[in-house]
């Protein structure tokens, strides 16, 4: 049997008017690394507030492990929460915020100690243990808020943008920590982000959200290739909609019709024949070297490097812009200019429709 360990049932949150969180339904399996994501103010916190038990929602229901938490207060659910700001007591020292909610289970101070200890060896906190948190940087204070809240061993860890006040660099590096802690620890974890990369990075699966609603549940990979709905093919950001009208679909191909042309595609849930719709293609499906069967052309407008990956950005005629994604070397070979005409093509193969 493969039972949730958390389960969240037609949950909603309303607010005077405002639903902030739409009859939310999700499972959550033990050890998985779950993200959040989706545009500011669509509801991922407050979804995590009432896993936490912070806020209780209108409506729905909240199983741990088969039993309803929504009578259950926070500290007694074991899902403790790491925040985007680190929230750790400015009047307690490393050490004394890391053994606090030992103190508060009730734990012996000689238990707690120990226990500290272990985290704070664990995180490489040893030469700060004794130091205030205004003496610390931010990596240092995400790691003693990361040992706060693994120090009692939950179950469950709620992470609500845990990364976001640090630079890049120890972004990336947290990142690391972060996958590493959890495959050691086997604990669930459950994470709250707008970055796609970290989200995409860390996470066996992704909820892509979007006012108060799920869009899609999936693995990264699922919600890259085959998103479900436009908003979540435009959310992720790598990919190309042209808007139109179906003209043909059957089983393996399909034929819209676009203000730049008559395009092919394999067909897709929700497209329907003489309906609105959008053709998408990933960024990086896109040739250069007119090698696809589906043509358009455009004129380079702007490019941006991420590693060894450059990200070519091309003005189509009729104004919309297309992202191409490809190795450095590759576009280099082919020595392009800033307003230089190019042929952009594609494998229908590589195409698909979705319901506008
Ligand atoms: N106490 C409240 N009263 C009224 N509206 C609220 C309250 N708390 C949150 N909201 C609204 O609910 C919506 C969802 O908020 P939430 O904080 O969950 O969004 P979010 O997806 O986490 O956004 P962000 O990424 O910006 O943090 C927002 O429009 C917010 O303004």
């Amino acid at each position: 049997m493969n039972a949730a360990l958390l389960s969240l049932k037609n949950i909603s949150m309303e607010y005077s008017n405002f639903i902030a969180v739409d009859d939310l339904n999700l499972d959550i399996k033990k050890g998985e690394f779950i993200s959040l994501m989706g545009p500011s103010g669509c509801g991922k916190s407050t979804t995590l507030r009432m896993m936490a038990g912070l806020d209780n929602p209108t409506s729905g229901a909240l199983y741990l492990d088969g039993e309803s938490q929504l009578e259950v207060p926070t500290e007694k659910r074991g899902m403790p929460m790491v925040w985007q700001n680190f929230a750790l007591f400015p009047f307690l020292n490393v050490q004394k915020n890391i053994e606090f909610p030992l103190k508060m289970q009730g734990v012996p101070s000689e238990a707690r100690s120990k226990k500290a200890a272990e985290w704070i060896e664990r995180m490489g906190l040893t030469e700060f243990a004794k130091r205030n948190i205004s003496q610390l940087s931010g990596g240092q204070r995400q790691r003693v808020a990361l040992a706060r809240a693994l120090v009692t061993e939950p179950r469950i860890l709620l992470l609500d943008e845990p990364l976001s006040a640090l630079d890049s660099h120890l972004r990336i590096k947290m990142q690391t920590e972060l996958v590493r802690l959890h495959k050691e620890l086997g604990i669930t974890f459950i994470y709250v982000t707008h970055s796609q990369s970290e989200a995409f990075t860390m996470s066996d699966r992704v909820v892509i959200m979007n006012q108060g609603k799920v869009q899609q549940i999936g693995t990264p990979k699922q919600i890259y290739r085959a998103p479900n709905n436009a908003f979540v093919a435009e959310f992720i950001g790598m990919n190309n909609l042209i808007p139109g009208a179906v003209l043909r679909l059957e089983d393996k191909t399909a034929e819209i019709r676009t203000d730049l042309g008559i395009f092919k595609a394999r067909s897709f849930v929700g497209a329907q024949k003489d309906t609105p719709s959008k053709l998408v293609i990933a960024a990086d499906c896109i040739h250069l070297d007119g090698s696809g069967e589906q043509k358009i052309s455009g004129k380079i407008s702007g490019e941006e490097f991420v590693g060894s990956v450059i990200t070519l950005f091309i003005e189509l005629k009729n104004g919309q812009e297309f992202k191409v994604q490809k190795q450095q070397h590759e576009v280099e070979s082919l020595n392009l200019k800033y307003g230089a005409d190019l042929t952009l093509s594609w494998n229908a193969e590589n195409a698909f429709l979705l319901a506008s």
